[in-house]
């Protein structure tokens, strides 16, 4: 289906979210729209997909000029998005999730049974189509975001779609799911759906997309077919072409972290960790398929979570059995993936968020001159667009990112993050590096995750590779390549070379 949308505008208080946008979408192609943080993205298909209305300007389907009032009247009309958060339930079956929005009707007529048994044959044949391992049958809050996301898919293709909006979706998903993914949207494409693909990832707008579009600020700023050069797009994202910078060595000899004999067992894994020291100031990136125990390490790591058996040392001091209480002050800090359910609270404001940081642990008055204060410092240092009483769920998603990063306490000793940038554009990626890397400079030493390779290469001292609770010993990351480390985490170890096929560290055991 041919996509058009012409004076696209939409207003959001004195914020011009989308500003007189023009978008046109081939049938049979794949769609890039890039653009940094706040570039009015995820507004302009939310427009298209009936989750906002837009102000002012026409959607054209088909050269059809067409209402999307809601979500429902979108996927009538053959369009359907694919959230960063999957819009799912997850109490309830795969098959019950695949079942949703298929209209009453169907499941009211004879028996109930008919249409679940026709549903899970259809479901079996769309995941084989797309080479999409789904267990019809589990419950669906134990399956990953990418797991969730191939579901979501199915679903969509059976409601009828012909367009389809992925959202930023190789966030939070591993390699093989996002190769997948890859997969399955070209083999959309070339049986002649629309696609629409909004990334800040220039790469994979490179090796996915037929032509990009690019937004700044609310407004188309350029338009390519591709391939293009990366520095080209740059340019167009930003206005200009950016420099990365390259990690300093910022490790001491002096061991922050240690852990000895470290056991934590859950339902689904066991995590062993024999032995293991990390230095003060050093970077540490923790690798692997998500779900394979580097949650685990960090939870202990910052008091969230007790190990079942094990010792933990931090700067010197035995924190065994200490509250999470006695964590903090011991200048440990967690930054969560989940940033809408474990970093911030809905309903509150920035400013909000700042006072309860502040009065953590302590029974003291607010302040809340003050707190506008350092609210305002922390919005203007951190780039956020958004004021000290702007609610957190209506910023974007990568504002809500440098909120919780402007949250982090400072100083601190040890730095615990799940994907430090996610959502992140790359000039804000960049950014929020260098204030990390200052950060190693002064003694705090960081353990981090990342489904980017890139990322956990270019600024980790050193590696782990974490393989269903197996965790490798510690690899400079200067003996490593990110294809190397893929093969790692793939489960492919080399004798020679790395020298790492003794995992080093202990043997977990599901
Ligand atoms: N519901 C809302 N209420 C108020 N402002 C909003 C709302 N949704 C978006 N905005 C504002 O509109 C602007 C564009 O946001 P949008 O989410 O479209 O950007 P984006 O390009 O998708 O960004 P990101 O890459 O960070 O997700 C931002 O300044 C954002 O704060």
């Amino acid at each position: 289906m041919k996509i058009e949308l012409q004076n696209i505008t939409k207003r959001f208080g004195n914020v011009l979210a989308n500003d007189d946008v023009f978008l046109t979408v081939e049938a049979g192609t794949i769609h890039g729209i890039l653009g940094e943080n706040g570039a009015g993205k995820s507004t302009l298909v939310k427009i298209l997909s009936g989750f906002i209305r837009h102000d002012r300007g026409t959607i054209l389907l088909n050269g059809k000029p067409t209402e999307v009032k809601t979500p429902a009247a979108a996927i009538r009309a053959g369009i359907g998005m694919l959230h960063q958060d999957p819009l799912d339930f997850p109490t309830l079956s795969v098959l019950d999730n695949f079942m949703i929005g298929r209209e009453e009707g169907k499941a009211k007529t004879s028996s109930v049974v008919l249409p679940k048994k026709l549903a899970k044959k259809e479901l079996k044949t769309l995941a084989f189509e797309f080479n999409f391992y789904l267990d019809v049958n589990e419950i669906l809050g134990n399956l990953t975001i990418g797991e969730r996301q191939q579901l979501e898919i199915l679903r969509l293709l059976s409601l009828g779609v012909k367009t389809l909006i992925f959202d930023e979706p190789t966030t939070g998903i591993s390699a093989l799911q996002k190769d997948a993914l890859f997969a399955a949207m070209r083999k959309l494409a070339d049986s002649g759906k629309s696609l629409i693909f909004v990334s800040h990832k220039l790469e994979d707008v490179g090796v996915l997309c037929d032509r990009v579009t690019v937004m700044r600020q609310g407004k188309v700023v350029g338009k390519a077919k591709l391939p293009c050069p990366e520095n080209r797009l740059v340019e167009m994202m930003f206005g200009r072409e950016l420099a990365t910078p390259n990690k300093p060595k910022t490790a001491s000899a002096e061991i922050a972290l240690q852990l000895d004999n470290i056991i934590v067992k859950t339902e689904r894994l066991t995590l062993q960790i024999d032995e293991l020291n990390i230095k003060s100031g050093e970077v540490i990136g923790l690798a692997g398929l998500e779900g394979n125990g580097q949650k685990l390490l960090l939870l202990i790591c910052a008091g969230l979570l007790s190990p079942t058996s094990g010792n933990i040392m931090i700067n010197g001091q035995d924190m065994s059995k200490k509250t999470y209480q006695n964590y903090l002050k011991a200048g440990v800090g967690f930054l969560p993936a989940d940033r809408q359910k474990e970093g911030l609270v809905n309903g509150l404001t920035i400013q909000d968020h700042v006072a309860l940081r502040q009065s953590l642990g302590k029974r003291a008055f607010v302040n809340w001159k003050e707190i506008l204060t350092v609210s305002k410092d922390k919005i203007s240092l951190f780039n956020i667009r958004g004021k000290a009483d702007t609610k957190v769920e209506s910023l974007s998603g990568g504002n809500q990112q440098r909120t919780q990063l402007a949250l982090l306490p400072m100083p601190l000793k040890l730095l615990l993050m799940e994907h430090p940038t996610r959502g992140l554009d790359i000039e804000s990626t960049i950014w929020v590096w260098q204030q990390l890397i200052a950060r190693c400079q002064t003694g705090t030493t960081i353990l981090f995750t990342s489904s980017d390779l890139d990322e956990i290469v270019q600024y980790s001292d050193r590696i782990l590779v974490f393989s269903g609770g197996n965790v490798s010993a510690p690899i400079d990351t200067k003996e490593l390549t990110v294809n190397k480390l893929g093969q790692m985490i793939g489960g492919k170890f080399e004798d020679g070379g790395l020298g790492t096929r003794d995992w080093g560290l202990g043997t977990g055991e599901e």
